[in-house]
């Protein structure tokens, strides 16, 4: 469970990037938060794993104080949530499989992490992880022959060779086409149903998120102006979050 009690967050520069958060979500959940370009979006998931210190208030992940962790227990912490980010984050001139391997990079020695000896089981765990996302036949083509749907399932499968209990993503189908964010977002919805994994995705498309999000947090200046079942979204909501700005899909 992640719970935010009066969360604020304000940046070095005096910004308040989050004013009084209070959320509760549930291990499992699949949450879109939505808002406006510079709402606090980024911000309010990356507190989560502490890529972002919260300055007011507290946030617990499944009874630890985040902002507690230091050294590491924060390195432990964030083994167990994934990231997924608009851009990848893959080393493309390497194969599919070398990119899922650096999922278990943070767990060791020195030495096999500097001449990449993985075990045998950690490359099979990377191979069903590939399987997972539907790319297994792509483990030995490098990265950069893959189109950018198929990259970030790759960056999916890197996450989920972490045996991660909550996925963050940040607009992780921005730079896709269409139907390719479709399947993208397939795929996170079965890793959600499948694998009981909370899914918190930050994400433009409106259309897309009430279409796979059981629950919608909307954001705007810092502040959370909706939260409630994804069903429940209608133009007048919309208005609040978007500032009017925002036109309800037919
Ligand atoms: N390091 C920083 N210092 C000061 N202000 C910041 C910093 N990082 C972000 N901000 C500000 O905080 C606000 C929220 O930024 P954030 O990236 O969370 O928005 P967002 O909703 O994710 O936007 P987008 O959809 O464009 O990614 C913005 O006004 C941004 O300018």
């Amino acid at each position: 469970m992640i719970e935010f009690k009066n969360v604020g967050k304000k940046y070095p520069n005096g910004f308040e990037g989050l004013k009084h958060v209070n959320l509760t979500i549930d291990q499992g959940e699949f949450v879109a938060i939505i808002g406006l370009s510079g709402a606090g979006k980024s911000t309010l998931i990356r507190t989560i794993n502490r890529m972002h210190d919260i300055t007011e208030g507290t946030l617990t992940v499944n009874g630890t104080d985040v902002m507690s962790l230091q050294g590491k227990n924060l390195r432990a912490f964030r083994r167990k949530i994934g990231m997924i980010f608009q851009s990848f984050n893959l080393v493309t001139r390497t194969t599919v499989i070398k990119n899922v391997l650096t999922a278990f990079v943070p767990d060791l020695p020195w030495w096999r992490a500097f001449f990449g000896v993985f075990t045998k089981e950690e490359k099979l765990k990377a191979l069903e992880a590939l399987d997972k996302v539907g790319i297994l036949d792509k483990a030995f083509v490098r990265t950069d022959q893959l189109s950018g749907g198929q990259q970030q399932r790759v960056a999916l499968a890197r996450t989920l060779a972490q045996n991660p209990e909550i996925i963050l993503a940040d607009e992780p189908v921005a730079a896709l086409d269409p139907v390719t964010a479709k399947q993208v977002m397939d795929d996170f919805d079965r890793i959600n149903k499948e694998m009981k994994i909370t899914v918190l995705i930050n994400i433009h498309h409106v259309d897309l998120a009430l279409k796979y999000a059981s629950r919608v947090i909307g954001v705007r200046a810092g502040e959370v102006v909706y939260d409630g079942p994804s069903a429940n979204v209608d133009q007048a909501v919309l208005d609040k979050i978007y500032q009017g700005r925002q036109e309800m899909e037919a």
